[in-house]
């Protein structure tokens, strides 16, 4: 399998009033095509500034970002990007606001074949007969299904996400990784995620990358052998010994990078 994302010996600071401030220390990252990578790390520690660096946002010090074999120097229209709110415009509607990226990327595509790549989606996510309501008639979890339509609608190379469930409640969560998993089986794609939940990070990542704390660097890659038959992800395996010994073992590394000392396991 070859790598989609190939991020080889970054190194960052930002300038700042109070001089540099190093945020990533020789970071590598390799997410093969298809996979579905989950960053975690400490509050501050540089997660987002990675999703920049692989959007092209920004350039690196020190190193590369690969993208599809080509060397990011600007930013790419082939990233699709979702964060934690949802920024849908209220003057348009659900369906004009998931095909937005078709317009830009996609200008000759026919308005039909827009609406339907766009009621595909919509329709996988449980949001058909909502194409036509405004932003503000939906709840926070229907929007985040909409902007995740909005993010795919042009079939990115990779899509980003940036602690895009971090503001829904528990229920709805797990509902909507439920729907990641939906959106994939039907049309793969290369996903990274940040995110500060571990069991999120488990349920959806190919595998899991802790960075340490800042300037960050890669201290620790779960590969994920999620429980259960054929591939499937059932939200009961988060349940089993062998999700809790996995969990168990990320925690440990987010203790050790944020500088504290790993808590005994407790015994059952
Ligand atoms: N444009 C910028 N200029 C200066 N400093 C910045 C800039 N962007 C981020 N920082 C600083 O760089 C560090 C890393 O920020 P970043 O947002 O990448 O961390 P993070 O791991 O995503 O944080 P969190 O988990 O809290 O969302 C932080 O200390 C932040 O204050």
């Amino acid at each position: 399998m070859t790598n989609l994302i190939e991020i080889k010996g970054v190194t960052h600071a930002y300038q700042t009033p109070d001089g540099p401030l190093p945020v990533l220390d020789n970071l590598n990252v390799s997410v093969p095509e298809g996979e579905f990578a989950a960053v975690v790390g400490p509050s501050g520690c540089g997660k987002s500034t990675l999703t920049r660096l692989v959007a092209g946002l920004m350039k690196p010090d020190e190193g590369e970002v690969w993208l599809h074999g080509e060397l990011v120097k600007t930013p790419r229209k082939t990233v699709g990007m979702a964060f934690q709110n949802p920024v849908l415009l209220e003057w348009r509607t659900i369906m004009d606001n998931v095909i937005l990226p078709l317009e830009i990327v996609a200008p000759t595509m026919p308005r039909a074949k827009r609406r339907d790549r766009a009621m595909e989606l919509l329709t996988l996510v449980g949001l058909d007969g909502f194409e036509d309501k405004r932003p503000s008639e939906l709840s926070g979890g229907m929007r985040q299904r909409a902007s995740l339509c909005r993010s795919i609608v042009h079939k990115p190379d990779v899509l980003i996400m940036d602690e895009p469930f971090g503001a829904l409640d528990a229920f709805t969560r797990e509902d909507l990784w439920q729907t990641m998993h939906a959106l994939r089986a039907k049309e793969p794609f290369t996903a990274v995620l940040i995110t500060h939940d571990l069991r999120e990070s488990v349920y959806l990542g190919d595998q899991v990358i802790v960075l340490s704390g800042r300037p960050a660097t890669t201290q620790y890659v779960l590969d994920v052998k999620y429980p259960g038959e054929g591939g499937e992800r059932k939200l009961e395996g988060l349940y089993t010994p062998a999700c809790s010994d996995m969990l168990a073992a990320l925690r440990e590394q987010i203790q050790i990078a944020q500088g504290r000392q790993p808590e005994p396991a407790v015994q059952s």
